[in-house]
């Protein structure tokens, strides 16, 4: 089976870290080959550019793709959006310059240009909103655009605001809001390739899950243990088991990363002892 992957670009890194620690590693080869076979059987993964795997793999080129949802929703592709991910979270806006002041958008009475790589998101919008515009059409660096004068504002990705203020720009409506997905062919059920593809996702899940949790081991004397299980998170159930000396209890748990000098501080207040905290690989449900 192959999955089709950014072979440049800012989503490129996190996609093939996260492979990497689901087991997918390519393979040495050359480094110019744009498929590359992977250290798992049978999975191969195709290197192409971020906005045009949508088309790749609703061709069935690839069973699997890995890119941004802006992408996808800008191709019309249809596939199937399996599995959000944990990075390229970003908003795309409608932005104009600072000067021009603008509140609502949908007031301004006049035709404006629009410069924009996201022409299918962009013309749904307008036309959504009521927004007179000519679009232009770009293939990056949009910002720059108004101060150029070839356009009057802009649609595009912004994160944290610094290249639209940079370049004097006020985000005055959202469009849509983007992260990476993965998304799969229609009809990927049905290929020879369903049950390795189902592993795959299986373990993109439950590493994506598992990231940010932390497994944690503390040793509690059976007149604490009450106390110590009463101020653990409510979500959870943790297991206990019996030491085999001593009237001292086992616990273990699953705790959030960022609760958990909050939870280990409470712990040990309690009447925990020897905390381990040990880092949870996949979590797979
Ligand atoms: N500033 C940002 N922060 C987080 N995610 C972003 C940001 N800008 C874009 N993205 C998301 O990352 C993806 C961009 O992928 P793309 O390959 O186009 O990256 P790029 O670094 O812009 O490469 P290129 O040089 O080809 O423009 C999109 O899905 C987009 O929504
Ligand atoms: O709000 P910010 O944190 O400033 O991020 C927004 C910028 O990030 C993206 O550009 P990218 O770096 O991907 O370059 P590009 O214009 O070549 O796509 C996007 O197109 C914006 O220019
Ligand atoms: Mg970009």
């Amino acid at each position: 089976m192959k999955i089709a992957v950014p072979n440049k670009g800012r989503l490129q890194r996190p996609v093939l870290d996260l492979l990497y620690a689901v087991g997918i590693r390519p393979l040495a080869s050359d480094d110019r080959a744009l498929i590359l076979p992977t250290s798992w059987d049978g999975v191969q993964l195709v290197m192409v550019r971020t906005e045009d795997i949508p088309n790749i793999v609703e061709a069935g080129a690839a069973e699997l793709g890995m890119t941004g949802l802006d992408y996808v929703v800008e191709s019309g592709a249809e596939v199937e959006e399996l599995v959000r991910l944990d990075f390229g979270r970003a908003k795309l806006v409608l932005a104009l310059p600072i000067s021009w002041n603008i509140e609502d958008p949908t007031k301004i009475d006049r035709e404006i240009r629009i410069a924009t790589k996201y022409v299918n998101i962009a013309t749904d919008y307008l036309k959504r909103k009521g927004i007179k515009a000519k679009l232009v059409k770009i293939s990056g660096a949009a910002e720059v655009m108004p101060s150029l004068n070839a356009a009057d504002g802009i649609i595009d990705v912004t994160n944290t605001g610094t290249t639209l203020r940079l370049h004097g720009l006020n985000p005055v409506d959202d469009v849509m809001e983007t992260y990476a997905v993965v998304i799969g062919n229609k009809n990927w059920m049905k290929s020879d390739e369903a049950d390795k593809v189902n592993m795959v996702l299986t373990m993109i899940k439950g590493t994506i899950t598992a990231r940010g949790k932390k497994l944690i081991l503390m040793n509690v004397p059976n007149d604490d243990l009450d106390k110590v299980l009463a101020s653990l998170p409510a979500m959870l159930a943790p297991a206990i088991t019996r030491l085999s000396r001593g009237d001292v209890w086992e616990v273990i748990t699953v705790v959030d990363e960022r609760d958990l000098p909050e939870v280990v501080a409470t712990l040990r207040g309690k009447g925990a002892k020897d905390i381990l905290i040990v880092d949870i690989e996949k979590v797979i449900r």
